[in-house]
């Protein structure tokens, strides 16, 4: 979402050359959360410019609905609101069955209890460190804790979980996240979309910060 929409393929081929691991496409639908942003065209379009890992963050409600509109889009990752429905372990579950990495997002407010019984359909948990809904916000200093007691709690599983973490990611930030136990970090005004620097020299920079 943090992209510059007006000249997308020159960003993307610009990403892709700096090295980028992934490409985070933030889904909204005005309800779930209070702005509207991409749908599977775009998703398709960003498809057709790179090879990279596509992982769709779906802030949308019912999104049992749609996870087949955006498997169809060739897509490695998608995830979704625990708060979005209540049929989360058949939703992750459908994410997987299409041989798709299952995410389950949540909130700053959401407690990690409510993912107890999703985690053996679970391969990434998205730990939400600002509200959803659009970029610029300012990182919630307690979701340092919450990144740890996750990570405390998915490592007594005997399966590989990530913990990605979401909302003002950057210098300021990555520091305690990757210490408490982060290992996807969403990239977007805080760290990479932003005039100071080129998107290259940004993805450099923020690479220094995981030395
Ligand atoms: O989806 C969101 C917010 O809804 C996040 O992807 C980030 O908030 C965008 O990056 P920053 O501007 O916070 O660095």
């Amino acid at each position: 979402m943090c992209a510059d929409l007006g000249n997308l393929e020159r960003d993307i081929r610009e990403l892709d050359a700096a090295g980028v691991d992934f490409y985070h496409i933030d889904v909204m639908d005005g309800k779930f959360a209070p702005n509207f942003t991409l749908g599977p065209d775009f998703v398709k379009t960003v498809r057709r410019i790179t090879d990279k890992p596509l992982d769709i963050h779906l802030m949308i409600e019912e999104p049992e609905r749609y996870i087949d509109l955006f498997a169809e889009c060739e897509v490695e990752m998608i995830s979704i609101h625990q708060e979005s429905t209540p049929n989360l372990q058949r939703a992750l579950a459908q994410i997987q069955s299409r041989g798709i990495k299952a995410g389950v997002a949540i909130n700053p407010a959401t407690s990690l209890d409510f993912l107890d019984y999703v985690y053996n359909v679970t391969d990434y948990v998205v730990v939400m460190t600002v509200n959803p809904g659009f970029a610029g916000q300012k990182f919630l200093p307690a979701m340092y804790k919450k990144i740890a007691e996750l990570h405390e709690r998915i490592s007594t599983y005997d399966r590989d979980i990530e913990i990605q973490v979401d909302g003002n990611i950057g210098a300021e930030t990555i520091p305690g996240c990757k210490e408490n136990g982060a290992t996807m970090y969403v990239l977007g005004t805080s760290a990479v979309f932003n005039s100071h620097h080129s998107l290259e020299e940004n993805v450099a920079n923020t690479r220094e910060l995981f030395k």
